[in-house]
């Protein structure tokens, strides 16, 4: 059995976190911490647990919990778990930071994107990016791995094998993107409130949002991202563009993505005229991908869709810790999309 804390329990991530958790048989959930409710039943802050799991929140303790179990999930805002671990703590416990501190290999560039001060940067070049499909095997060895943002896992997803195999322009990747309301956490403002979101459709941080970084640095490619909130409660849908170099054909390219994730059981590829929907991938851990060659314009358009809480935090972050403990890969993520809700 792995014995897991989850810091910063109730929050979105967090409760997700939860709910994957105590269904995994090699899991020992031993501290669930929260500054807000210390002391408090989990039940007692979210009623769909009651009488399933009443576990009692606790402080936020780093050093007595890194003494007591294998692996912590810090589910907390960027800008805090830089300032909470160190390199002493890592030598007796596991980190997967689902917050953004560790994702950017250079700390100029946190600094700037983040407005804030890094509290490690002896821990940046160690980290390893949690994008299971990219980085397997870095991950098997880590102490820290870098759970990679909603945003970013869509849309590294959906481009990676263009770029890897060198098919687009540099520097022409557009990515327009949508968010479910979840993917603002639990905290409350005004833009996220019922009726400043309901029935509208907005874009926002255009060509400023803290992604940008991310997204660039694992592709290797500017980008020009845009954000935009949907009212729904999760999912992102990523649709990205880019200019190939040659004149390519559907099935050319199809099998480029299959080189990459045919194996990969949580990426999935759609069928020719088929694109990807939230529904599809609401509670679930998959990403799917669905492209077509616009001939006209010589561009390529994927779809890349997922569960913002799921694929896009939690659920890889539980993909993360099989990896890293040699679990099966699937374990407690076998949930397929909650469809209809
Ligand atoms: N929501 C999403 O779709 C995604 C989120 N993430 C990242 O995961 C992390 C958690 O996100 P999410 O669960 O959505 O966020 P929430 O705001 O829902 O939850 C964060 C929790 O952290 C705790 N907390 C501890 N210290 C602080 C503090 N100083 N300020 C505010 N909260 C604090 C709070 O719980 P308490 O008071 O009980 O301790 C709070 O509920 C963030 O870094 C986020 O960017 C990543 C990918 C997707
Ligand atoms: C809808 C919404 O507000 N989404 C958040 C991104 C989600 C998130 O928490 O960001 P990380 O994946 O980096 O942790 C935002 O745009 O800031």
């Amino acid at each position: 059995m792995i014995k897991v804390a989850v810091v910063g329990s109730t929050g979105y991530v967090g409760t997700d976190l939860i709910r994957l958790l105590i269904k995994n048989p090699d899991v020992d959930l031993k501290y669930i911490t929260s500054e807000s409710y210390e002391g408090q039943s989990y039940s007692s802050i979210y009623e769909n647990y009651r009488d399933v799991f009443t576990k009692t929140c606790t402080g936020k303790d780093l050093e007595k919990i890194s003494e007591e179990v294998d692996l912590i999930f810090m589910a907390l805002p960027h800008g805090i778990v830089s300032n909470e671990i160190n390199s002493s703590m890592l030598e007796k416990v596991k980190v997967i930071d689902i917050s953004a501190d560790y994702r950017l290999k250079d700390i100029q560039v946190y600094e700037k994107w983040y407005n804030t001060e890094h509290g490690s940067p002896e821990l940046l070049d160690e980290a390893v990016y949690g994008l299971c499909e990219k980085n397997r095997e870095d991950i098997k060895k880590a102490r820290l791995v870098a759970n990679p943002g909603c945003y970013p896992t869509s849309s590294i997803l959906s481009l990676m094998p263009l770029v890897e195999e060198d098919l687009i322009e540099k520097n022409s990747i557009i990515i327009d993107a949508k968010s479910g309301v979840t993917g603002a956490g639990r905290g409350i403002n005004l833009g996220t409130h019922f009726t400043e979101c309901n029935e509208s459709l907005k874009a926002y941080s255009i060509g400023a949002h803290r992604h940008i970084p991310e997204i660039e640095e694992q592709l290797g490619s500017l980008v020009s991202f845009t954000p935009h909130l949907i009212p729904m409660n999760r999912g992102i849908l990523t649709t990205s563009y880019a200019n190939l170099k040659e004149n390519l054909e559907y099935d050319d390219i199809k099998k480029i993505y299959e080189k990459y994730y045919k194996d990969e059981y949580f990426v999935r590829l759609t069928k020719e005229g088929v694109f990807p929907e939230t529904k599809w991938v609401k509670g679930s851990n998959f990403c799917d991908i669905g492209f077509k060659v616009d001939k006209r314009t010589n561009r390529i358009i994927v779809v890349g869709a997922i569960d913002n809480m799921i694929k896009g935090a939690a659920g890889q972050a539980v993909q993360n810790m099989n990896i890293m403990f040699g679990l099966d890969e699937k374990a407690g993520l076998e949930d397929v999309s909650i469809f209809p809700v």
